[in-house]
């Protein structure tokens, strides 16, 4: 059973053209995703689809081998699935490193010792330990960036839905990225424009054009 199954999803923002018309798109277990396309395309929207921050216009969305349509429905799915998003602002907001990545799992009823536990576990193997007391906001972009991915790895989602991950990566953490993503047994989406990102991380390919999804040679 896919884990996403979206079908003939129509979608535009309120008084815009249409975005998506069309778009069916299916994630199985184990699979990395890489979705490319041109700026504006509807990349981020499409990931904003499938964990229910946006509802389309038309078609549907199963996830987790359930149709997803009220709002209640995607609160499994967004505990299920990590949404990193594109602009790590959006979603880091507790003062220091720790507490960001401690967050998730107080969120899902870990105790205070269990979810500190899980921080130094994660924060460790993206070897970001020496961030862990840094005050959240005065990290540099590529380290925030860092830090918004550590903070959905702790929350041990079954899938990453990870919206340009290598932006703003120098070459030596962009790699340590691709070795990270690689080793991790989770199916994810990676939305992207950095071919040889895609070209080490993804599984299979496709691009967003015109509101449509195609496949691509990568
Ligand atoms: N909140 C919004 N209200 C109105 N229009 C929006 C909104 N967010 C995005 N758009 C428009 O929808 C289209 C798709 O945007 P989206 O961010 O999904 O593209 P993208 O493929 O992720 O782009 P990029 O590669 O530049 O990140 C764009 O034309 C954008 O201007």
């Amino acid at each position: 059973m896919p884990l996403f199954d979206l079908r003939e999803i129509h979608f535009a923002y309120r008084g815009g053209p249409p975005v998506l018309s069309e778009v069916s798109l299916n994630l199985e277990p184990g699979e990395r995703l890489a979705i490319a396309g041109p700026n504006g395309a509807g990349k981020s929207t499409l990931l904003h689809i499938m964990v229910g921050l946006l509802r389309p216009s038309r078609g549907s969305v199963h996830a987790f081998g359930e149709e997803r349509r009220a709002e209640a429905d995607f609160h499994e799915v967004r505990r299920l699935a990590g949404l990193v998003f594109q602009d790590p602002d959006d979603q880091l907001f507790c003062p220091t490193v720790a507490e960001d990545v401690a967050f998730g799992p107080l969120n899902l009823g870990k105790s205070r010792a269990e979810a500190m536990a899980i921080v130094d576990d994660v924060l460790d193997r993206l070897r970001l330990g020496d961030f862990r007391n840094r005050v959240t906001h005065k990290l540099s972009g590529g380290e925030k960036r860092l830090i918004t991915i550590a903070a959905v790895l702790a929350m041990e989602p079954e899938v990453l839905l990870l919206d340009e991950p290598s932006n703003a990566l120098d070459e030596e953490t962009c790699a340590r990225l691709m070795e990270i993503l690689t080793g991790l047994p989770q199916a994810m989406v990676l939305v992207s424009h950095d071919r040889p990102f895609r070209e080490a991380v993804a599984t299979r390919t496709l691009a967003l054009r015109g509101g449509r999804l195609e496949a691509v040679s990568d």
